[in-house]
């Protein structure tokens, strides 16, 4: 099981670049990685941020379907908040980091499964689309 967290605040959404692998490389996700064993999800998802980002994080409900990924594995989101709006995350092991606009979110270059997520994750923006 992988987790991820859409973290929201001020109506964007945190948005990360990865560095590697090369054939990932500059496209972007959502901060997260692999439940340890014997881990609560919503666990993995504080430990991940705390990881990547610096921050603490409050993990509220899923988003979306889980995604199969290859290799049998499966991404499920969750949404998430920092847990102090005013400390800023910093992208310790990627190339960058976005808060991305509702109206950006399907512009972005995803990697193929958090593409899949798009739809989600506008309406968790609650974005309604151009038409
Ligand atoms: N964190 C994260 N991983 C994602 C997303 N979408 C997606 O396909 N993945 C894939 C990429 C990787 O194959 C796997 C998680 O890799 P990772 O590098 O973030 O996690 P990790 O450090 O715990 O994993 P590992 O390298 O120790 O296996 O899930 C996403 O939005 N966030």
């Amino acid at each position: 099981m992988i987790v991820g967290a859409a973290i929201v605040r001020d109506g964007t959404l945190l948005a990360q670049q990865r560095a590697y692998p090369s054939e990932a490389a500059g496209l972007w996700e959502l901060p997260g990685g692999r439940v340890e064993p014997g881990e609560r999800e919503d666990a993995a998802v504080r430990r991940e941020c705390a990881e990547e980002l610096g921050v603490a994080v409050e993990v509220g409900a899923r988003v979306g379907a889980d995604v199969p990924l290859p290799g049998g594995k499966v991404l499920r989101i969750f949404a998430a908040e920092l847990a102090d709006p005013a400390v800023r995350p910093r992208a310790v092991e990627h190339r960058a980091l976005r808060w991305v606009a509702p109206d950006a979110v399907a512009g972005l270059d995803w990697l193929p499964a958090d593409r899949i997520l798009v739809p989600d994750l506008e309406r968790l923006l609650g974005f309604t689309g151009s038409g």
